[in-house]
């Protein structure tokens, strides 16, 4: 399996100096930034949008930008995205018409593109589209908000979107997202995931490199 990622929610991050808090829990050893955006629509809560995205990128921001669109309809905030400068885009299948033609717009725009399923959303979605798939990720919450819990139902599920990207031979990421914790990181890895997103575990520490260390030091017990 590839290096496992880190990918911290900036939902719990402090949106009044949002541009340090990025670059503080990049300094301490975060490889991807997870950027959730929430229309009042598709999910039941508001958050930001491409202005945002430019603007960390306008403050220096190098990292990788994983744009998780909980947007309805989703196909119009894609070019606006890649434009602000998105590296990953990923959307809910339900909340699209045309699931093929919305990956091949975020391609189109030079984004890795990704599906995700809520914790009740069937997995048949993947059907006819692995090809065009750079990431997939599970929700282990109902999409909406930051600091719920693990569902663990996840696991299986993990368990057998591993064995369908493994048996495709494409290289896909397998992220989880939601109520990841340093006590059930391992868990999660050990079930398929490569790509862990964390908002709470991490922003609500005062000391980020901590946390992602423990993080980390769970995973090597996983690799090895
Ligand atoms: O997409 C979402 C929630 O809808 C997530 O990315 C959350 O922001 C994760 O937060 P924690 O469960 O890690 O606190
Ligand atoms: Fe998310």
């Amino acid at each position: 399996m590839r290096p496992f990622l880190i990918a911290p929610s900036i939902l719990s991050a402090d949106f009044a100096r949002l541009g340090e808090d990025v670059d503080a829990v990049l300094n301490a050893g975060a490889d991807v930034v997870h950027f959730d955006v929430m229309d009042n629509h598709y999910v039941p809560n508001l958050t930001i949008g491409p202005m945002v995205c430019q603007a960390l990128r306008n403050y220096g921001v190098t990292a990788d930008i994983d744009v998780h669109l909980m947007v309805k309809p989703v196909d119009r905030i894609i070019p606006d995205f890649a434009a602000a400068g998105a590296s990953i885009i990923t959307f809910h299948p339900e909340a699209s018409e045309h699931v093929d033609r919305t990956l091949q717009l975020i391609k189109e725009s030079g984004c890795k593109a990704g599906l995700v399923f809520n914790p009740a959303t069937p997995l048949h979605y993947l059907d006819h589209v692995m090809d065009k798939l750079d990431v997939i990720l599970l929700m282990s919450v109902n999409p909406g908000f930051g600091g719920q819990s693990f569902i663990p139902s996840t696991f299986d599920k993990l368990r057998q979107v591993r064995k369908l990207i493994d048996d495709s031979g494409y290289d896909i990421r397998l992220q989880v997202d939601g109520g990841v914790k340093v006590d059930n990181i391992a868990e999660i890895a050990a079930a398929g995931a490569d790509m862990f997103v964390a908002g709470s575990a991490i922003f609500n520490k005062p000391d980020y490199k901590a946390v992602i260390d423990e993080m980390r030091a769970e995973l090597a017990s996983v690799e090895a």
